[in-house]
């Protein structure tokens, strides 16, 4: 059972020293809100929020850095070891890895313009990793049924979907994301879902025979700033993944009637939001004498 008050006596700075490294990284890297959010979901979603997926390869890791949805796209691990640095001179082997993800993501979100919330805290730090959980983390090109059932899978449910879908209102996204949509999505022609001069715009970024490691706004209308623009984008067909723009043009679509209701009301979507980030959150934590605190973020203890 996590609590927001588990560091009060043993560190009762915890969150503002995790705050004021986040907004100093931020200084010389304008993605690195969006980029610490991620990691808090890509660590969850594979063996719980364990701080799995910060462990580097060893002869017995199979690192999560390197499966195909993390490689050269997961990023802010140094600044995870920047926060780390700076919260044990405070605090000695007390606070977790897995901790500092959860609480970096709630200080990127709000510093970006989104809400704030009390974050559960008393995860412990796993010892192993899952290559392969990581490689079945949500695809861009998995249809709704699949996201579906891959959420239902963490405990997750539809209107936990969505709203942290909504956290593609920041960060970028490589053409080899959603390139299949452009040119031969279905006999030869793009993904009919896709508004034609955003098609078009797409198309220019990411040419046919082009880098697919070409960066892109998720959010083409506020990109780095944390609001329900992403919602009304999907009502204009303005969706960056194939995953995004399932949520409202899939027909018979579950989810189209909470993304209409978030595009409608910045405020529904901000309390869902923060609601979903602490279910999120409760994914399978380690605690009591469970796993350990690492001191290294990137080694389990005397390795
Ligand atoms: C619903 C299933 C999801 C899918 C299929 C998905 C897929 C993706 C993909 C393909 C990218 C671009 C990666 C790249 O090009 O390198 C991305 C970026 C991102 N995702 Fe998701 N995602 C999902 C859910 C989430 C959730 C739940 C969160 C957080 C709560 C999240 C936060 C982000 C952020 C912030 C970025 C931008 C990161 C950056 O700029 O460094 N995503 N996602
Ligand atoms: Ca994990
Ligand atoms: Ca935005």
């Amino acid at each position: 059972q996590l609590s927001p008050t588990f560091y009060s006596s043993t560190c009762p700075n915890v969150s503002a020293i995790v705050r004021s490294v986040v907004l100093q990284a931020h200084g010389s890297d304008a993605r690195i809100y969006a980029s610490l959010t991620r990691l808090h979901f890509h660590d969850c979603f594979v063996i719980g929020c364990d701080a799995s997926i910060l462990l580097d390869e060893t002869s017995t890791i199979m690192s999560e850095k390197t499966a195909i949805p993390n490689n050269n796209s997961v990023r802010g691990y140094d600044v995870v070891d920047n926060i780390k640095t700076a919260v044990e001179m405070a605090c000695p082997g007390v606070v977790s890895c897995a901790d500092i993800l959860a609480l970096a993501a709630e200080a990127s979100v709000n510093l970006a313009g989104g809400p704030s919330w009390s974050v559960p805290l008393g995860r412990r730090d796993g010892t192993t990793a899952s290559r392969s959980g990581a490689n079945n983390l949500p695809a861009p090109f998995d249809t709704l049924a699949n996201l579906q059932s891959k959420f239902t899978a963490v405990g997750l449910s539809d209107t936990d979907l969505v709203a942290l879908s909504g956290a593609h209102t920041f960060g970028r996204a490589k053409c080899s994301t959603f390139s299949n949509r452009l040119y031969n999505f279905s006999n030869g022609n793009p993904d009919p879902s896709l508004n034609s001069s955003y098609l078009a715009t797409l198309r220019s970024s990411c040419p046919q025979g082009g880098s697919g490691d070409t960066l892109n706004n998720l959010d083409p209308a506020t990109p780095d700033t944390f609001d329900n623009k992403y919602f009304t984008n999907l009502q204009s067909h303005r969706g960056l993944l194939q995953s995004d723009q399932e949520l409202l043009s899939t027909s018979g679509a579950s989810t189209a009637p909470t993304v209409n209701s978030f595009a409608g009301s910045q405020s529904s979507f901000f309390t869902s939001f923060s609601a979903s980030m602490v279910n999120m959150g409760n994914i399978k934590p380690l605690t009591g004498s469970s796993g350990q605190i690492r001191s290294n973020c990137r080694k389990v203890n005397g390795s």
